[in-house]
């Protein structure tokens, strides 16, 4: 959804670029216009995200900027068969998790500029979250914090494949997240080229990103995050460039009961195109995921795993190919590389692969089957 430029704001663009500190009546002599004219198209420009703020600040590095959830992940990982209504021994870890805040370091390790957004509490785990983001070189600044509510937490119990059998999150400090804070993140979020938020975000900031992103020049990729989160997205879903979720997922949305196979993935696929989606990926865990691009679909074979633990699996994999489309690749061989991300992930217990970098992934580039 890129937003062109006319003509005079090119040209306005030009000597900014040339003289960050230029003058609204130094352009405007230089071009002969008005000065009320040049101060309309410098709004133009911040608006659809060429230019940051007063002083013209140029666009900062960012090519990626996720919004949505940062949360405390535990994972409780039993070693035999859970049995309900008693005590099961398991093995516990802790670590940091939220699907944008888990998309947003996994798109630093590969080598994207990125920056994050979201909401955290006034608390240890809030600080120390930011704090470790920070030093991998996330741009963390437009993040807020609250003492009104603690920083998300999530649980999950997984069986002994690693499978999810149980996850509770307590993440109500989300529903404190308000158009206003995009409104106030608007000149980084429309200079960056992607857009990513997750459905964590509360109804109201999604449709207003939505708007939003519709008449700037970055794209928008949003993520489902659950089958009960997924109910947050507006029913016409135009202005999202690129929509990720699982199967069930697209069935609560949808309304609709397609199977788990790969022509219910793309049915699913195609239907949420139908409502308004620009490009679609519906992954079906296993078996891998069907990515409807402008003009075609094509089912994309998960990379055989060994797997340990499932989580983070679909944001490793919504990361990796947002990576790739920041480089340059179509949507078809950019999710062909963000299904091996997600093989690696399952191979690790982490959420993020803590080793993940665009050379581990040529290295196991070989075991790409399609
Ligand atoms: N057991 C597995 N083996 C290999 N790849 C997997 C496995 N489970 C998931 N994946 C990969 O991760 C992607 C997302 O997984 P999925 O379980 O569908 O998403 P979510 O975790 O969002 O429900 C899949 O399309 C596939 O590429
Ligand atoms: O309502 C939510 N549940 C779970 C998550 C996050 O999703 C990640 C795991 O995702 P999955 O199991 O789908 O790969 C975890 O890091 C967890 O914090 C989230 O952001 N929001």
């Amino acid at each position: 959804m890129t937003q062109p430029l006319a003509p005079q704001e090119s040209a306005v663009l030009a000597l900014i670029r040339e003289n960050p500190f230029v003058g609204q009546q130094e352009i405007a002599t230089a071009l002969g216009l008005a000065r009320s004219t040049v101060a309309a198209h410098i709004a133009q420009l911040m608006n659809k995200g060429y230019i940051l703020g007063r002083g013209y600040v140029l666009s900062s590095e960012v090519r990626a900027f996720c919004i949505g959830g940062a949360v405390l992940d535990r994972k409780y990982h039993a070693r035999t068969k859970i049995v309900l209504e008693t005590s099961n021994p398991v093995e516990s870890t802790r670590s940091l998790g939220g699907v944008a805040r888990n998309v947003a370091e996994n798109l630093a390790r590969l080598g994207s500029a990125t920056g994050f957004i979201s909401i955290v509490g006034d608390d240890d785990g809030g600080q120390s979250l930011l704090k470790y983001m920070r030093e991998i070189g996330i741009d963390v600044s437009q993040a807020v914090t609250t003492s009104e509510r603690p920083t998300a937490e999530y649980a999950a119990i997984l069986d002994a494949e690693g499978d999810l059998v149980l996850g509770i999150a307590d993440m109500n400090i989300f529903d404190l997240f308000q158009p206003d804070h995009i409104e106030r993140a608007w000149p980084h979020l429309a200079a960056s080229n992607w857009v990513f938020a997750d459905c964590n975000l509360p109804a109201e900031a999604l449709s207003a990103l939505i708007d939003r992103c519709r008449n700037a020049s970055c794209r928008l990729a949003i993520d489902a995050v659950s089958t009960h989160k997924v109910m947050r997205l507006p029913k016409d879903l135009n202005g999202i460039d690129l929509l990720f979720m699982n199967i069930d997922e697209a069935n609560a949305i949808l309304g609709q009961t397609s199977p788990h196979t790969s022509e219910g993935a793309k049915q699913a696929a195609l239907a949420l195109q139908k409502a308004g989606a620009g490009m679609a990926v519906v992954s079906a865990g296993a078996q891998g995921m069907a990515v409807a691009g402008a003009d075609t679909i094509e089912f994309i074979n998960a990379v055989r795993a060994a797997p340990v633990d499932m989580t983070g699996a679909g944001d490793a994999m919504i990361a990796a190919t947002l990576h790739r489309l920041l480089e340059g690749d179509e949507i078809f061989d950019a999710a062909r590389t963000g299904a091996l991300a997600a093989t690696l992930t399952t191979e690790c217990n982490a959420s993020v692969h803590p080793d993940l970098s665009a050379e581990l992934i040529e290295a196991n580039r070989h075991r790409l089957t399609n």
